[in-house]
């Protein structure tokens, strides 16, 4: 674990790290809630800090003692000394580490930099009681050095050096300071900054380095900073790895207990073969001198006759020479085995007559110049000479170790599905099917992020799967990755500004948004991407032509495959998951083309009314519906990149595309497009809250529990997102509407365990079951469905004895109620009832009701169970357990029941879900195509699913 003393990923603003003072203890606390110093200068925390050190909470921290420590000098306490947490200064801290490593090969030069987003909270009453309430003293981001960022991958050609110095220097990344959301350009140009960079370039490009950005180059060693990155990616991120077969791309689960060893095979310029057996054990056991320069100058020198005159560049790129590949006939230079044996098969040593005996072979008995050979034959044949080459040689080494898996990196693949098939082919062919080829999305910076790991600072071998968030900016989709022109106006820190616009909405007017019109002009390039090349092997021995020939080449598909690591180190498991590593959220795989067609329709046809809500929550003035008409342009061009390649993104599901429309509507600045439709629908329901409240107070138990379950599924309809749903919407009024649901609520349900609910609750026999302890209702949509579903539920449970946690989103998604919005939802329903008003209290949510006279006259006195209100750490309507809140995962510690509600949350995720603890999972569908697949059921029919402990 990562030590943190003086580490620059802590709140340093303006050249000055503040830190908190705590009166009691006298010790220094950073803004993590670490000890750093005890009343002593700072060269004695080296010492203090290591080893089984304790924080605040008695949790045992690491430290390392070789990271640097804070200069305490001059600290002074800012503001109050006498307030429990003050701030203090560090005038002389001056801790700079870049955020910036680079790899520089002599191909391509490979940028990884880190921003940072501070800790963005807004003052919110609701966190902060519920952070006393559940015992999170500063959730478990006090591990971590990294409040939180963004991990970009960029790459230059190398011939374009001078292209790639602009970038760092109109970046300002090696003034290796950043402030909350933007880099300072203003601070000062660090004497003494470094680089950390591995590679050729390193050494070779130090000087100018220094010439031009003033900055000196710490060289690292290449493979060591290969496996550190390779390790990192395939520990970190979940769909990193996968295989390519035929055309067909799998994603492969890497169990990190069970990564090492493995194969790394690192095709380059020149090719790598490393055998790597732990974290930071390895040995280059191999390598090939015929590898990606090898491709690419033979190429040029080859091709170079026939490069047409009106080409402005004299010579073919390396994704030229690819996209030529695509339309090459390899038959025409490459003698065949059928070449040898009249057309037949050499079947008795298992050689199909297409399989290549002699790459360039017929050119021996050719009587034909080198301008007689087209430029795209050459190229396919260059292109499968050395794919297999590396293939073989691969699994050669392989054997050699006894190795099963074989991991392919460096920038030689570009995600082109016809070299991955090639090398995939040739470890299938030659290990007969014992040994697999992988390949890894960010193939080409393994160096580069190992570069970056080598800092030792960065807290990022701390981070693990769930810590990690992938996002591919919406609006501009050539960011990521993308082999750089001239520096752009870069459109993902605008994003980043977004962001931090969407916890501090209050300043968001503040930020220019001149970009959209960029995108606006950029969203035309946005093209069909890489096809997915059929099936295309000839049974016994190689492949035919390219099975995408003739389809345009996204050559640079890698490019786009490799979105923005957000590194989220507050997101946890939900721990009452049952089998964490079992778990998939989505019930729908996308990876059937017919399915994924449907949702493509569904969404797309959507999209109309959505642009309609998103401009009008905006005051539908100008710019709103420039930005409407950005962001349909934006989301349908990436829902028809992923129906080209589904697995663009990584393993795809239904949840991530109702979330990747929620993440683009928030890159075009739409932060809450059903925002007056919620208030609306909130303030209609709240209005027949008391009749409904007096009306079950009057029922047995037995008929309440069932009119409660009965209430939470009638009142589901009312979702934004669904098209039956939205047409319902003209026909009649909210409480119509709600009536209309009630009133057809007839059992059994398509599923209906209520039985078995009602079991657990009241008991049989005359038995009185325990009380739950609490439960944790994740709440689904506003209106009706909070107000007169899920807040009465709530009400049954407390009354019973049982603790509520609502969890709602921490961000909007459709007409999702929000964690900010429900404390006042809460607050307006407790006005009307006691039971509520109590929990509300002792749940810390009625903070200033409790100065006030409550309803029967008395003081806030509480004597009830607690209702709380937590945010779960997501902003889609389908929630992604193995990724949640620090603040849901703490209220998840005492919890034994679970309630799942909505069609999001309940069927498109989790539908499949086992828990620790029981869960009662309720929804209506309102889809016909869902109700039949999932349910064998018919639109608006309901799921009342109740599910004991595993
Ligand atoms: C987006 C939704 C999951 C939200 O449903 P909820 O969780 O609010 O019940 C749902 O509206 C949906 O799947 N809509 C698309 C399908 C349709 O329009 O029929
Ligand atoms: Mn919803």
């Amino acid at each position: 674990m990562a030590g943190l003393n003086g580490d620059p990923f802590l709140g340093i603003d303006d050249n000055i790290e503040k830190l908190q003072y705590n009166n009691n203890s006298k010790e220094v606390i950073d803004k993590e809630g670490l000890v750093v110093g005890i009343g002593e200068d700072s060269s004695n925390n080296k010492n203090n800090n290591q080893g089984g050190e304790k924080d605040m909470a008695g949790n045992s921290i690491h430290r390392s003692g070789s990271r640097p420590q804070l200069d305490l000098s001059k600290a002074e306490i800012q503001g109050n000394s006498e307030e429990r947490d003050p701030t203090i200064l560090l005038p002389n801290q001056t801790d700079d580490i870049s955020h910036l490593a680079l790899d520089i090969g002599g191909s391509l030069i490979k940028l990884v930099y880190f921003s940072r987003h501070e800790d963005q909270s807004v003052d919110d009453k609701r966190k902060k009681t519920v952070k006393e309430r559940l015992g999170i003293s500063n959730g478990n981001r006090r591990n971590f050095p990294i409040l939180g960022g963004r991990l970009h991958f960029v790459k230059f050609e190398t011939s374009k050096l001078n292209e790639c110095l602009d970038f760092i220097s109109s970046k300002q990344l090696h003034r290796g300071r950043i402030d909350s959301h933007h880099w300072n350009s203003e601070a000062p140009a660090n004497e003494n900054a470094v680089i950390k960079a591995t590679g050729g370039g390193a050494y070779k490009f130090a000087d100018l380095f220094k010439e031009r950005l003033g900055v000196s180059i710490d060289k690292e060693d290449e493979m060591d900073c290969l496996v550190a990155g390779a390790n990192f990616l395939l520990k970190a991120i979940r769909h990193e790895a996968f295989t390519h077969m035929e055309g067909h791309k799998e994603f492969v689960q890497i169990d990190h207990n069970d990564l090492f060893p493995y194969l790394l095979v690192n095709i380059g310029s020149g090719v790598s073969i490393i055998k790597v057996d732990g974290d930071g054990k390895f040995q280059r056991v191999s390598g090939t001198n015929v590898g990606g320069g090898t491709y690419w100058g033979l190429g040029r020198l080859l091709t170079k006759c026939n490069r047409p005159y009106s080409s402005v560049t004299p010579l073919f790129s390396f994704d030229e020479l690819l996209e030529l590949s695509q339309r090459g006939d390899n038959r025409t230079i490459d003698m065949l085995v059928g070449d040898i044996y009249g057309g037949m098969d050499y079947s008795k040593i298992g050689l199909s007559a297409s399989t290549i005996a002699s790459s360039f072979g017929k050119a021996i008995s050719d009587k034909k110049e080198l301008q007689d050979y087209r430029p795209e034959d050459i190229s396919l044949s260059l292109l499968r000479m050395i794919s297999y080459n590396i293939g073989q040689i691969s699994y050669l080494n392989a054997l050699r170790f006894g190795l099963k898996r074989i991991f392919f990196g460096g920038f030689f693949i570009r995600g082109h599905a016809y070299t991955m098939d090639t090398i995939s082919f040739a470890v299938h062919f030659w290990s007969k099917g014992e040994a697999q080829a992988m390949f890894l999305r960010h193939e080409g910076f393994l160096g580069a992020v190992g570069a970056f790991m080598s800092y030792q600072k960065h807290g990022l071998d701390d981070l693990m799967v769930h810590h990690l968030v992938e996002r591919f900016p919406m609006g501009a989709p050539y960011t990521g990755g993308k082999i750089h022109g001239p520096p752009l106006g870069d459109l993902n820190e605008k994003a980043s500004i977004i962001e931090f616009c969407l916890t501090n909405m209050r300043q968001f007017m503040l930020y220019s948004i001149s970009w959209m019109e960029k995108f606006v002009l950029k969203g035309t390039e946005i093209t069909a991407p890489v096809p997915m090349a059929p099936p295309g092997t000839t049974g016994l021995g190689g492949f035919e032509v390219p099975s995408s020939r003739g389809a345009t080449l996204r050559s640079d598909a890698s490019a786009l495959n490799v979105g923005v690591l957000h590194l989220v180190p507050t997101l946890e498991v939900f721990p009452l998951l049952a089998d964490p590593k079992m778990y998939e959220p989505n019930t729908i795989d996308l990876s059937d083309h017919k399915e994924l067609e449907y949702w493509f329709t569904v969404l797309s046809e959507h999209l109309p009314d959505l642009v309609d809500k998103a401009v009008a929550s905006e005051g539908g003035t100008d710019d709103a519906k420039r930005r409407g008409d950005a962001f349909a342009r934006a989301f349908s061009a990436h829902l028809a990149r992923l129906m080209e390649e589904p697995a663009a993104y990584g393993k795809l599901g239904l949840a991530n595309l109702l979330e990747l429309r929620e993440e683009c509507l928030r890159e075009f600045q739409f932060l809450d497009a059903y925002r007056s439709i919620k208030q609306r629908e909130n303030e209609a329901s709240l209005a027949v809250l008391p009749d409904l409240l007096l009306e079950l107070d009057h029922m047995d138990e037995e008929t309440r529990l069932l009119t409660l379950i009965e209430g939470v599924l009638a009142a589901n309809i009312f979702d934004w997102g669904s098209r039956a749903c939205v047409d319902l919407y003209h026909k009649g009024t909210i409480i119509e509407i709600y009536r209309m649901s009630r009133n057809k609520m007839q059992r059994p349900w398509q599923v209906d365990d209520f039985d078995l609910f009602k079991e657990r609750m009241l008991g049989s026999e005359g038995k009185k079951p325990r009380p739950h302890k609490r439960a944790l209702l994740f709440v689904d949509n506003s209106g009706a469905d909070i107000v007169l579903g899920m807040l009465p539920l709530a009400r049954e449970l407390l009354r019973r004895g049982t603790e509520v946690v609502l969890v709602a989103n921490s961000l909007p998604a459709l007409n999702d109620v929000t964690a900010m919005e429900l404390p006042d939802i809460v607050a307006e329903a407790a006005k009307h009832c006691d039971i509520l008003r109590r929990a509300a209290e002792a749940g810390g949510l009625l903070v200033d009701a409790m100065n006030n006279n409550t309803l029967d006259g008395s003081r806030g006195n509480s004597s009830s169970v607690p209702l709380m209100v937590v945010e779960n750490g997501c902003g889609s309507p389908c929630i992604d357990l193995r990724q949640v809140s620090s603040e849901l995962a703490a209220a998840a510690k005492h919890a034994d029941l679970v309630i799942l509600e909505g069609m999001g949350r309940a069927l498109h995720t989790n539908f499949n879900a086992r828990f620790k603890c029981e869960a009662l999972k309720l929804a209506m569908v309102k889809n016909q195509r869902l109700a039949e697949k999932l349910i064998k059921g018919k639109i608006y029919d309901c799921v009342c699913r109740y599910e004991p402990a595993t």
